[in-house]
């Protein structure tokens, strides 16, 4: 039996977690394994009911999980409040720091079916498969914040990258050992032409290359990164950068795929695990049956694999994915001409009939 914390938080997220929760279900069905799940509030829905973002609860809950899936927090009706009570700032990261979830696995993979609701030309995206590995628990997230009164008038406004040696190296450590299992690349993305903290890490990851003379490492600064993802992106197969870097990274190499829809994550380093797709909350379409679901549903596919090493029950859910999208559904966000458009609800039951097909 595995015990799930899920935290649908805001927005969209109260829609697609118990979509893939659907999935979860039926994959448990299938390979007779039980789940069971626990909901608990955090963001803007856990401040509304209790005042704060992020309550103990939430938090023990998660402690006491063997995993946990998270939909989404934050939106405009919280954005003015005090930022130790903002979703993001009083809920998401103190959650991903106190689980100590130092690592956040951003895989972005191209379906064939797909690779023409990406902007790129098909050639370009059809079959990638890159890894994006995001620093999650320092850098400028996590670094001193304050204003000063300025005395002409006006405010300053500072904030502090930092990162330790220790905080480099287990992340850039974990990076070399997911190259060595996949294409045995693996580039590093840093600004080590101007900011300290990335003199550092490049230190770092030149001394850790050292243990793993079998992948083929490679700087890069990250405005040129940005520009390469865009121009070649097959050049990549493991990618590791700090936290911001990888923050705007990942939703840059989401539209690859066609939609940030599309893209799952696994936070990593602590006891317990958390898997979110990477997109928001999206206020914009929120309540109304149009989110795609599959981020969230390949998120849970994600948790099978790496904490509970159910390799053949993920694998399943992936393949379902693939099957739905080679038979031309699409939620709005991926839709194309000729292609039959699905709600959020219909796509997971897709996906569901999918599995038990493949069961058949
Ligand atoms: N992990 C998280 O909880 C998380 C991540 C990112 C943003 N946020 C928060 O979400 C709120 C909205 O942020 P934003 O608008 O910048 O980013 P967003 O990712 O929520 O949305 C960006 C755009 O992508 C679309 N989109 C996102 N997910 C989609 C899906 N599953 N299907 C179809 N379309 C989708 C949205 O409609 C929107 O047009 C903010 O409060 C932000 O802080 C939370
Ligand atoms: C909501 C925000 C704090 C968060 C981040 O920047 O880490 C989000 O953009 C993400 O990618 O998970
Ligand atoms: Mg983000």
């Amino acid at each position: 039996m595995y015990k799930i914390a899920l935290l649908p938080g805001d927005g969209i997220g109260p829609e697609i977690v118990p979509q893939a929760v659907r999935v979860l279900k039926a994959v448990g069905q299938r390979f007779d394994r039980e789940f069971q799940c626990e909901t608990a509030l955090i963001g803007g829905a856990a401040y509304d009911a209790t005042g704060h973002p992020l309550p103990e609860e939430t938090l023990r809950l998660c402690q006491a999980s063997d995993a946990i899936i998270l939909g989404a927090v934050g939106g405009p009706k919280w954005d003015n409040l005090e930022p130790h009570l903002r979703p993001e700032r009083g809920a998401l990261l103190p959650l991903r720091k106190q689980l100590g979830l130092y690592a956040n696995l951003r895989p972005a993979t191209v379906n064939f079916a797909l690779a023409d609701a990406s902007p790129l030309k098909y050639d370009l995206v059809a079959g990638l498969d890159i890894l994006i590995i995001r620093e999650l628990t320092g850098g400028l997230y996590f670094g001193e914040k304050r204003r000063e009164d300025l005395p002409g008038g006006g405010q300053k406004a500072v904030e502090t990258l930092e990162y330790s040696t220790e905080e480099v190296e287990r992340v850039v450590r974990l990076a070399f050992t997911m190259a060595q299992k996949r294409g045995k690349k693996l580039t590093s993305v840093d600004k080590a032409n101007v900011l300290e903290s990335s003199r550092l890490w490049r230190e770092v990851v030149e001394e850790l290359a050292k243990e793993y003379p079998d992948v083929e490492l490679n700087h890069m600064l990250v405005d040129n990164c940005a520009m390469q993802l865009v121009r070649h992106p097959k050049q990549f197969d493991v990618m590791v950068t700090e936290n911001m870097f990888g923050d705007i990274l990942t939703d840059l190499a989401s539209q690859l795929t066609g939609s940030i829809g599309m893209l799952p994550s696994a936070s990593i380093g602590g006891q317990v695990a958390l898997y979110e797709p990477i997109h928001g909350s999206a206020p914009d379409i929120a309540g109304k049956n149009i989110a795609n679901p599959i981020a969230t549903i390949l998120s849970v596919a994600m948790m099978l694999r790496i904490s509970f090493q159910l390799e053949e029950e993920a694998a399943a859910i992936e393949r379902a994915v693939d099957s739905v999208l080679q038979q031309g559904y699409r939620t709005g966000d991926i839709m194309q001409p000729g292609k039959i458009r699905l709600g959020t609800v219909e796509m997971t039951d897709a996906i569901i009939r999918e599995l038990g097909e493949q069961a058949q």
